[in-house]
């Protein structure tokens, strides 16, 4: 079952809702743009792959409402403003910029909102076949890197879930198991959001391969402890100086330093960005509840205000590979500042 994809009887846009793992299973259908939106922002739909894929089908379906109306110019200035509204849900993973634009740039090339429409959707389609294909040669180039029986260490979740299939991190993963790697997997629960503990564990669970829960705190002492044979994470936004990937990873990469334990980080080529530094990346801040409520239960008294970012930035310094569907890049990363900028205000 692919995590996001076009329903072509519906016409409208299927993904898994992530909220509702593991307990259960379902879906959410929409053709809404704000339904989207709040979807992405309520992590429905999250992973910096899977948001592209979302950001390419949100564009679709913008252009599909706007379609009857008024003059090209007009729908061409509604479309925008549905995108401008989009890429705000999340900041910090560039994926959904990258794929709103790319649509658009495709829809925008045509004359009339109907043709706009049928290339916009067009090309999210081609977004959500590459990203497969993509995944599965990020998993290629890094299964050759990880030795023949080995713990990998893992943070939050850049699996299947993260993407359409196979996913960045867990792709690596499951491509060495593929070719007859002997891997178990340690997952890190991931608060506040415990994408580690309620995503990784089931994905791969579901698919056989040996995972167990650690609490984000317990990593250092496992890899001082001789536990951890390398550590594979995603990414999120990766820039000339540094990788943003989910809070928590930078702290995993600071251990693994200290203990000489090899840090991949695996992630599309559209990930890359170097019309920025870390400085100008924005940060997502998520509320308050995320930390201080779990279901009714109260976990801090209320006036107690919190700090909550959702990813911090590893420097370049401290990651042994950069694992891509184009190759794996190594220090001194050169090629991170010739990529071609693609972003975005
Ligand atoms: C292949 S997914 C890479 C990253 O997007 C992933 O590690 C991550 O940090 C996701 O954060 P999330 O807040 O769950 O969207």
């Amino acid at each position: 079952m692919r995590t996001i994809t076009w329903n072509t009887e519906g016409r409208c846009l299927t993904y898994i809702n992530q909220t509702r793992l593991p307990a259960e299973l379902v879906t959410v259908e929409t053709q809404s743009v704000s339904r989207l939106a709040d979807g992405i922002r309520r992590l429905e739909v999250r992973g910096a792959p899977a948001l592209g894929v979302a950001g390419g089908y949100g564009a679709a379906l913008s252009c599909f409402s706007h379609k009857n109306e008024g003059t090209f110019q007009g729908f061409c200035h509604a479309v925008k403003s549905d995108a401008a509204f989009l890429r705000a849900t999340r900041p910090t993973a560039v994926n959904l910029g990258w794929g709103i634009d790319r649509v658009l740039q495709n829809a925008m090339a045509e004359d009339t909102p109907a043709a706009a429409y049928e290339a916009a959707l067009q090309e999210a389609q081609v977004i959500e076949a590459e990203d497969i294909a993509l995944c599965h040669r990020i998993g290629a180039y890094g299964a050759s890197l990880l030795p023949d029986t080995c713990t990998v260490l893992t943070h939050c979740n850049a699996g299947a879930l993260a993407c359409v299939e196979w996913g960045t991190a867990l792709g690596v993963i499951r491509s060495a198991v593929e070719a007859g790697k002997n891997i178990s997997v340690l997952s890190c629960e991931t608060r506040p959001l415990n994408q580690g503990s309620r995503l990784t564990a089931y994905e791969l669970h579901a698919d056989g391969i040996p995972v167990k829960t650690i609490p984000d705190s317990a990593a250092a002492h496992l890899m001082r402890k001789g536990m951890i044979d390398a550590v594979v994470v995603g990414a999120d936004r990766i820039t000339p100086d540094a990788v943003f990937n989910k809070i928590g990873t930078y702290m995993h990469a600071v251990c693994a330093h200290h203990h000489s334990i090899p840090f991949y980080v695996a992630a599309p080529y559209s990930t890359l960005d170097n019309s920025r530094n870390e400085a100008d990346v924005i940060i997502e801040e998520r509320v308050r509840d995320e930390l201080a409520v779990c279901g009714t239960r109260k976990l801090m008294p209320d006036g107690v205000e919190t700090i909550n970012p959702a990813f911090d930035a590893t420097p370049l310094a401290l990651i042994t590979a950069i694992i891509t569907d184009k190759g794996i890049i190594r220090q001194p990363y050169t090629e991170l500042a010739g990529q071609d900028g693609r972003n975005r205000p």
